[in-house]
């Protein structure tokens, strides 16, 4: 892992705060007991470790009682060549340790999808989180040409090949999803293969007071499934499905976790429930991550998947862009919004959000506490 100097930690794109040099947690990042924020967390019970090179039917019965359950579980033998998930690392660390001045000319704009910048969930909370992103949709050349005028291909060439392996995973695992579900690619009203995919690189530098600091608040993925690669350095925690624990998703050597998204919340009807979680920050060592969210294409319909065994549709239908404009609005509560009225309350929802700050927690739940 290559060494990056502290002086080039400074983010100019997280309200000027120096990441690098403070020896405090300035107040416009420091959160706080009060708001339901726990840092306790658990790792004795961790989520599933999934071997993907045993049979088909196995595969998809662990699969499916992982997303049933934990809504996340980690890979191995995913088929993704080790050194892809090696060269990735290392552009993430040339990617973030350039000069704070340079990551601005590839700066996130207000309405923009790709480059550098604060999580989009930020406003909805009341202080800043520790962490800085680079977000890909498509070609990251544009951006790419910006940060290194002449020396920008390598950075395009493992980005993606990156994302090329990531869409064949997703979709394999999608396949095994929909087996678990009952239905078949055919049950879509997209093409598996025309899957769209958004790459988001994480940097969490170390921090001198990680106990009042927030890597990535609480929050689901919008996604039909989401990716991790989180090399080796801990941080990824998902929320229990009794609401009552966070547990720390242990690197697991050449593992890769997948989340499942709101999304496959929805097409499934909630027979795989999208994951709540949330990466900490430590002391010493800064954490990169890399998560690829698997979108179906553009423009279709998630639509939920029923049948005899599952005669009752709890969620109403919605586009891909339509939810990202609900959950840009609502956010946890977006899943909620979607709900038909007469699908009752159903044990299918989120777990209760009872150690979540309130800003995290969906108000359908805090009315029912
Ligand atoms: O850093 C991690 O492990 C989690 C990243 C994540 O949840 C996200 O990018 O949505
Ligand atoms: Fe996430």
């Amino acid at each position: 892992m290559p060494s990056i100097s502290s002086g080039d930690l400074s983010s100019p794109l997280d309200g000027g705060v120096d990441f690098g040099s403070v020896k405090t947690v300035p107040e416009s990042h420091a959160w706080q007991e009060p708001e339901g924020f726990s840092l306790e967390s658990s790792d004795l019970d961790g989520i599933p470790v999934i071997d993907l090179s045993t049979p088909w039917w196995g595969v998809a019965r662990e699969i499916g009682r992982a997303c049933a359950s934990w809504g996340a579980f980690q890979v191995v033998n995913h088929g993704v060549p080790d050194n892809v998930l090696k060269r990735v690392e290392e552009q993430g660390w040339r990617l973030f340790s350039l000069p704070p001045d340079q990551k601005l000319k590839a700066e996130r704009g207000p309405d923009e999808i790709a480059g550098f910048g604060a999580p989009r969930i930020t406003h909805f909370f009341p202080k800043r989180m520790w962490t800085e992103g680079f977000t890909v949709f498509g070609s990251p050349l544009e951006q790419a040409r910006r940060l290194w005028p002449h020396d920008h291909m390598q950075f395009c060439e493992v980005i993606e090949e990156y994302q090329s392996e990531m869409k064949s995973l997703t979709v394999k695992l999608l396949e095994l999803i929909l087996e678990w579900v009952g239905a078949g690619k055919e049950d879509l009203n997209w093409e598996v293969g025309d899957s769209s995919g958004v790459t988001q690189l994480n940097s969490y530098p170390s921090c001198p007071e990680p106990s009042r600091a927030m890597g990535l608040a609480p929050h689901t993925d919008s996604s039909l499934l989401t990716v991790i690669h989180q090399s080796n350095t801990s941080g990824l925690q998902l929320l229990d499905a009794s609401g009552q624990k966070w547990v720390t998703v242990p690197p697991v050597h050449g593992a890769l976790v997948v989340n499942i998204g709101d999304l496959l919340h929805i097409l499934s009807n909630g027979r795989c429930r999208s994951s709540m979680h949330r990466a900490v920050v430590n002391r010493v060592h800064h954490r990169l991550s890399f998560a690829y969210f698997c979108f179906p294409s553009p423009g279709a319909t998630v639509e939920p998947l029923i049948g005899p065994d599952e005669p009752t549709a709890l969620y109403r239908s919605v586009t891909w862009t339509e939810y990202l404009r609900i959950k840009g609005t609502l956010f946890n509560n977006a899943l909620f919004s979607l709900l038909l009225p007469d699908s009752g309350f159903s044990t299918r929802l989120q777990q209760p959000f009872s150690l979540l700050p309130s800003q995290s927690r969906p108000s359908v739940m805090q009315e029912s506490h």
